[in-house]
């Protein structure tokens, strides 16, 4: 790989790691490594200190030890672009990785506030709500943020739309879907009889290499059905698991990066386990563009600091009165964001427990070196 193969020239698509989503962009920011004779490959899985990442020359399995960071967030995950040691090393080092595009973020428990990042460099971040259930709007509104907070582009799919035969209900539950999801396109999909899995996979083929896609939702949501009705095989691994109530369930274990069908346009699919009780982290932004119609009208209140409770000429209780504005919708971006709020602060308290313990580090050190020079020199 040379540094100036394709860069400004559009991506080839013959490029080895092309299917896998590089382009010329990561070309060009991968040229300095290419100058120390280092090769691009995408993480598709990470465990333990290694990680498989896969080149044009094959998935190798590579160390990361070189590339552990004290931000758990810069952690190496499932679709980062890295330079590896070309063949001859043993074992093989993951030497840097590439500044991420748009990462995937979420909460790991309510105890700690540390954030685990599930995906990097997604393009297209499908949501999957099943049909099976009545649409839950606000875990519709919590992906849409989640999405718009990690730069990926949403769509919404309703899945297991063969469920509701009839075309003028599910027309509604479309439409209630999209009021919850401003500016998303919605798609209804069935795995199961192929319905919308064409125009899907035709929505997710956007960006130079055909772009990277993620398929996040709920656990029973219908991802790995789906994943295999977009890949045309039975790659995924959908597992019965019999649960307590005779419902069959099914878990996705692995996670891994599979190239979609050429003839559909390309791309590649990053399988991730389900996203139960998905967490926002840092959704300022994705919030504000997830509830983009409320934040337009908070805009013409008549007091800036408008907390759209009891203040005179609010817009957004105006618009809430003459039925423009859901009441529910108004409901899910207060407790969004009084989530984000707590969030916060909890991440706050982290970095600055952070703080101090790397300053008490530096202390000890100080100490140590302190004692090691008044110390005489030991005789043997
Ligand atoms: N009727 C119908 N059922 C579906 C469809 N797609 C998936 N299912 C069923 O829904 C259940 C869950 O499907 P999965 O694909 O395993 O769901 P998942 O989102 O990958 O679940 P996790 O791996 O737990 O995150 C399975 O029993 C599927 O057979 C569909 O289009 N129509
Ligand atoms: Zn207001």
């Amino acid at each position: 790989m040379s540094a100036d193969s394709s860069f400004p020239c559009p991506p080839s698509r013959s490029h080895p790691l092309a299917p896998y989503g590089w382009d010329a962009d990561w070309d060009a920011v991968f040229a300095p490594y290419a100058a120390r004779g280092l090769l691009p490959g995408r993480v598709a899985r990470v465990d333990r200190g290694r990680c498989d990442v896969v080149t044009a020359g094959g998935t190798v399995r590579a160390d990361t030890e070189f590339v552990v960071p004290r931000d758990p967030m810069k952690i190496v995950c499932t679709g980062d672009w890295a330079a590896v040691d070309p063949e001859g090393h043993d074992p093989r080092y993951v030497r840097a990785l590439l500044p991420r595009r748009t990462a995937f973020v979420r909460s790991t428990s309510s105890k700690r506030s540390e954030g685990q990042v599930l995906a990097a460099n997604v393009d297209h971040a499908v949501l999957c709500v099943p049909l099976s259930a009545e649409v839950d709007l606000g875990r519709v509104e919590r992906l849409v943020s989640l999405a718009w907070t990690s730069g990926a582009r949403p769509l919404l799919v309703l899945t297991k739309a063969d469920l509701v035969p009839d075309a003028a209900g599910l027309g509604h539950l479309a439409e209630d879907a999209a009021g919850a999801a401003p500016g998303v396109r919605v798609l209804a999909v069935s795995a199961e009889s192929g319905e919308g899995v064409d125009a899907l996979a035709e929505a997710l083929t956007g960006g130079p290499a055909g772009g990277t896609t993620a398929l996040l939702g709920p656990s029973g949501a219908g991802k790995s059905t789906l994943a295999n009705a977009l890949l045309g095989t039975e790659t995924q691994d959908v597992r019965a698991v019999r649960d307590r109530d005779g419902k069959g369930r099914h878990t996705t274990t692995t996670r891994n990066l599979l190239p979609l069908p050429a003839a559909r346009g390309g791309g590649v699919l990053i399988d991730t386990p389900g996203l139960r009780g998905v967490g926002l982290w840092d959704a300022g932004e994705g919030l504000g563009q997830a509830f983009a119609e409320i934040e337009a009208l908070a805009a013409r209140c008549r007091f800036g600091d408008c907390a759209h409770g009891t203040e005179p000429g609010c817009a957004v209780l105006a618009a809430v009165e003459d039925g423009t504005l859901g009441e529910r919708r108004l409901a899910s971006y207060r407790k969004l964001q009084r989530e984000n709020v707590r969030l916060a602060a909890r991440t706050d308290a982290r970095l600055r427990a952070e703080e101090r313990r790397r300053v008490k580090e530096k202390q000890a050190l100080g100490r140590h070196l302190h004692d090691r020079k008044r110390k005489p020199p030991r005789l043997r």
